[in-house]
């Protein structure tokens, strides 16, 4: 069976997400106590912190030890630049001491550690590995290091995703999400909250604080999700998962919609317009990161829509991980034109008709589809 195929691969992948969870939350952590933590903006104005570069160079590391450097291809969002400037010695010298203080914690995961401490040299090597673009052919990792960085600097949602093309085609799709918590109830009380706090870190309750992961191979019709292990609890590994699966709700007017939160990044008023159209009656549920399509699959909410500004084009590592794990628990991703998203020409989803729709069912899919013929034609008059 195809999801027996990538056993081993699923296996190291989920370890790794554990790993670099565990580095998110620790540097995360610091960002808010000591507020020691370099956050720089690249020179599209996004901003990348120690969390984004280490987490890369970690998982980076981890799949070449574990696979072999020349088998494995990474296709990965962040590149070396930023911490090759003259004024960023201090974020580089953070990255190499976060990256071995994550490294060494592998073996509690079950992964190999470096014999000896990664010089700069190498964590510069990793970080440089993850440069392949990807393509119809061969077997490529996809990561997003830190997804929903402007989430994680403000001490709230963010995602760390890792996936597996193979020939084109999503095969294995693991989402850590290290602040949304296992249990609904609170979720619940962080939604609620979202609007309101300004630093989620410091006002959260115990509960909060763990995280959960969530993972699918392709054509196995499961997805899993697996409660985020605290650093000191890590000898229950290999801990358990449990199965998620889509909301079975269809009618639109009990339906949640999950968006982005920045307008930048979507386009608010035509998601409202849709929304309205189809008859959804509740506010939207404004969450940063992929942990958007998490919420898809596990039921936490129907719909989530992005449609960015004209000009910009999607990348693979947003998208990858996320849509193979709601397809597994039962949903429908398509682009706005309702066709399935193309992960085989390299970094970019190339061909992406206006913007992306994923759905707890074909239903409400089918629904949202129509609104966006309509409204184009419309619109178009
Ligand atoms: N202009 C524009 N339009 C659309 N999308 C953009 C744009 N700029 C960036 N990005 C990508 O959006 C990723 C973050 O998406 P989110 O859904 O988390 O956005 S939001 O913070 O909730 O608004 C973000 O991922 P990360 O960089 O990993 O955080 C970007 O890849
Ligand atoms: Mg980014
Ligand atoms: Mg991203
Ligand atoms: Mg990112």
């Amino acid at each position: 069976m195809e999801a027996e195929k990538y056993a081993k691969e699923l296996e190291v992948a989920v370890r790794v997400v554990h790993v670099a969870c565990a580095l998110c939350g620790r540097v995360q952590e610091r960002l808010f106590s000591v507020n020691d933590d370099h956050v720089m903006s690249k020179d599209d104005d996004s901003p990348v912190t120690v969390a984004d570069l280490s987490v890369q160079a970690t998982i980076s590391w981890l799949l070449s030890e574990t696979f072999g450097s020349q088998n494995v291809s990474i296709v990965a969002e962040e590149d070396t630049e930023i911490i090759s400037k003259d004024d960023s010695a201090g974020l580089l010298a953070a990255v190499v001491a976060t990256v071995n203080e994550s490294l060494a914690s592998a073996p509690k995961y079950g992964l190999q550690s470096p014999e000896t401490t990664l010089e700069t040299a190498e964590v510069l090597k990793a970080i440089r590995r993850c440069s392949s673009t990807g393509g119809p052919s061969g077997r490529h990792w996809v990561l997003d290091p830190v997804d929903g960085t402007v989430g994680f600097v403000r001490g709230d949602q963010y995602a760390v995703a890792l996936a597996m093309v193979e020939d084109g085609k999503v095969v294995l799709g693991v989402l850590g999400c290290p602040n949304y918590p296992v249990k609904t109830e609170s979720l619940d009380y962080h939604y609620q909250n979202h609007e309101t706090k300004s630093n989620l870190a410091s006002a959260i309750p115990e509960a909060w604080g763990k995280g959960c992961v969530l993972y699918a191979s392709k054509g196995s019709g499961k997805a899993w999700l697996q409660p985020l292990i605290a650093g000191d609890n890590i000898l229950e590994w290999p801990n358990y998962a449990q199965l998620i699966q889509v909301s079975s709700i269809d009618d639109p007017a009990l339906a949640t919609l999950c968006e982005p939160v920045e307008k930048a990044n979507s386009n608010h008023s035509f998601t409202a317009g849709l929304a309205q159209s189809v008859g959804l009656r509740k506010q939207p549920m404004r969450v940063h990161s992929m942990v958007k399509y998490a919420a898809i699959a596990r039921g936490d909410a129907e719909i989530f829509m992005k449609f960015a500004r004209s000009g910009y084009k999607e990348k693979i590592w947003d998208h990858a991980a996320g849509v193979v794990i709601v397809e597994e628990a039962g949903g429908v991703v398509s682009d706005a034109g309702g066709r399935l998203l193309d992960f085989s020409k390299g970094i970019y989803l190339e061909g992406l008709d206006r913007g992306i729709i994923a759905c707890s069912g074909l239903t409400l899919h089918d629904k949202l589809i129509a609104a966006v013929y309509a409204s184009w034609d419309s619109s178009n008059l």
